[in-house]
């Protein structure tokens, strides 16, 4: 393979800039150049390699040829597969457990998980291999957690329980959680403070497994909708200008809470009036 073809090959939307030409250097050098049709090669040449949010740049290209994928199906998967160990995704990354360990240890701090404001399923789209369309802004109804965001603005602080007030001194504290923020405008003005925990594929996809959502994963929809989504989404924040803290979520909860306090206590001492935090999972 000659080492001029990768950088002509054009990169799909969904992998990072600075990690497409390796990638795609480790495809067509798994493929073997003897593997592509001539009408391949000239796809790959000409119009550049893979779907929007496909990892599967051969198997579009032959696809797209007319021929079926040369490689079978395991040797491809465990090709894309072996290329996203650095990929940070955003499902189970633990933004729950660290946001509600927050919540619990600060005083006068309350929580919004965007998890809260799914639609109902039967205004949840489904695309062409059935797949319900969970993971994109139009399955959430922000409109009606920007309202909670509001309620909260015009009156900081928990209203609720005895724990209110005991702690009613202290700078009220908003944290947000959840795993599309960052990608909706009308919220990027209002964080103090960003943070967005990242896990690598295999281990989201291993903690996606043990959970049980409703409706239930249907087989294929992490590596069908979650994981693309995902990278979309990730690629949306390439344009994001205010600085972002990424945690690595596979350090114990113990750690990832540690450092997150401490931060928004120097915060807090920093300034003074509400705080609004926004604690950006991973995926699922
Ligand atoms: N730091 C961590 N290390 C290992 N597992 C974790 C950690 N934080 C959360 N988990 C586990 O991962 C799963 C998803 O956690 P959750 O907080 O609900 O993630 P999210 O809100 O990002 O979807 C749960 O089973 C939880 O126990
Ligand atoms: N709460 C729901 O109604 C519902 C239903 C199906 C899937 N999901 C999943 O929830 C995920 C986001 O939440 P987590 O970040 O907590 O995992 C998305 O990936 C989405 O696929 C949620």
């Amino acid at each position: 393979m000659r080492d001029t073809r990768t950088s002509e090959l054009r990169r799909p939307p969904c992998f990072p800039t600075r990690k497409w030409p390796r990638l795609a250097g480790r495809w067509l050098a798994a493929a073997g150049e003897e593997n592509l049709c001539e009408r391949c090669s000239e796809l790959a040449e000409g119009e550049g390699v893979g779907p929007k949010v496909s990892p599967d740049p051969l198997a579009w290209l032959h696809s797209r040829c007319g021929l079926q994928a040369l490689l079978d199906d395991e040797t491809l998967s465990q090709l894309v597969h072996s290329q996203q160990d650095s990929y940070e995704n955003v499902t189970n990354g633990g933004k729950t457990t660290l946001a509600k360990k927050l919540q619990k240890h600060l005083p006068n701090c309350s929580l919004i998980s965007q998890d809260d404001f799914f639609k109902p399923e039967s205004e949840i789209d489904i695309d062409e291999n059935g797949f319900l369309q969970y993971d994109v802004l139009e399955a959430l109804n922000m409109e009606k957690m920007m309202s909670a965001v509001s309620r909260w603005m015009e009156n900081p602080g928990r209203s609720e329980g005895p724990a209110a007030l005991e702690s009613a001194q202290g700078v009220p504290i908003l944290i947000i959680e959840g795993f599309l923020l960052f990608n909706y405008k009308p919220l990027d003005t209002i964080w103090n403070r960003s943070y967005f925990l990242t896990v690598p594929y295999e281990e989201c996809k291993r903690r996606r497994s043990t959970r049980v959502y409703e409706p239930p994963d249907p087989p294929g929809y992490f590596d069908g909708h979650v994981w693309p989504m995902y990278l979309k989404h990730r690629q949306e924040m390439n344009t994001i200008t205010w600085e972002i803290i990424y945690l690595d979520g596979t350090r114990s909860e113990e750690d990832l809470f540690s450092q997150v306090y401490e931060d928004v206590k120097q915060e807090l001492k920093k300034q003074n009036g509400p705080r609004t935090a926004g604690v950006l999972q991973q995926m699922l």
